[in-house]
């Protein structure tokens, strides 16, 4: 953000797939003009690599050693947030159904999620920025000085994401969508390392009745207490 001064915020949003982070996320970072950091598509950006060089998903060495030599690039474009590997954009490579099935499997495990949180870090100590995932709040900036849970039923969170793929003109079976949210939540909250849980200390709102803009205008709330209690002037 050229010219503004970083106020030291750091929002963390966890929570299970398609509970609405991303969605929330990004409108907390335009309003309050901080940086938005999707980690989500860090492991989706690797998993594509993976599968395009053909690498096992247990194949836990070979992964980690690709990721060493690869540059993931998250760039807030006029149009959103575009992903690059290595320079080439990925942005909807990345939401393949081969790579949701496969990027649980990938992100469990621990050399891998070490390498990622410490890319993830880096990107959190440059600006303000609000920055989802499933370990924010618990491992990656567990000193967040807002962290939020967002949770919702497992068939409200298949009904926003069969009619977000509907707008897309993409016809999807709504018992398959279940299916895969259910199984990735259960990989993610089941590894030994960073498992998706919420922090202690992060404030759980379950959004399966509420709109996207209550959530929002909830989560900028604590963004603004948070500037005041910082000593920023908002
Ligand atoms: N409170 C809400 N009410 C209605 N629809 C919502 C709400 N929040 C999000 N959505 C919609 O639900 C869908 C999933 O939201 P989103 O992609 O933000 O979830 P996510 O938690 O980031 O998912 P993932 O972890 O799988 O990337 C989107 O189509 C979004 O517009
Ligand atoms: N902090 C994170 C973020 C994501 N993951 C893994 O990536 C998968 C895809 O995330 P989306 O938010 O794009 O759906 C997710 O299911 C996790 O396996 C993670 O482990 N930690």
């Amino acid at each position: 953000m050229a010219g503004m001064e970083a106020k030291g915020i750091r929002v963390a949003i966890d929570g299970p797939a398609a509970a609405g982070k991303s969605t929330v996320a990004k409108i907390v970072a335009e309003k309050s003009s901080f940086i938005y950091i999707d980690t989500g598509a860090m492991y989706r950006a690797l998993t594509w690599k993976v599968l395009q060089n053909r690498i096992s998903p247990e194949d836990s060495q070979s992964i980690v050693d690709l990721l060493a030599k690869t540059d993931i690039d998250l760039e807030q474009g006029k149009s959103g947030q575009r992903v690059r590997v290595d320079g080439d954009d990925v942005t909807e490579a990345i939401r393949t159904e081969q790579v949701t099935g496969s990027v649980s499997h990938i992100a469990k495990h621990p050399n891998v999620r070490e390498q990622m949180v410490q890319r993830q870090r880096k990107l959190a100590n440059k600006h303000d920025i609000v920055m989802d995932g499933r370990d924010i709040g618990t491992h990656v900036i567990p000193n967040a000085e807002v962290k939020v849970f967002l949770k919702a039923s497992v068939e409200e969170r298949a009904r926003r994401r069969y009619d977000e793929n509907m707008q897309k003109g993409l016809t999807t079976d709504f018992e398959t969508l279940k299916n895969e949210i259910e199984e990735r939540d259960r990989i993610d909250s089941n590894r030994e390392t960073a498992p998706l849980v919420k922090a202690d200390d992060a404030i759980a709102l379950d959004t399966t009745d509420l709109t996207i803009d209550d959530v929002a205008s909830s989560i900028l709330e604590k963004v603004n207490q948070a500037i005041i209690n910082e000593g920023g002037s908002g």
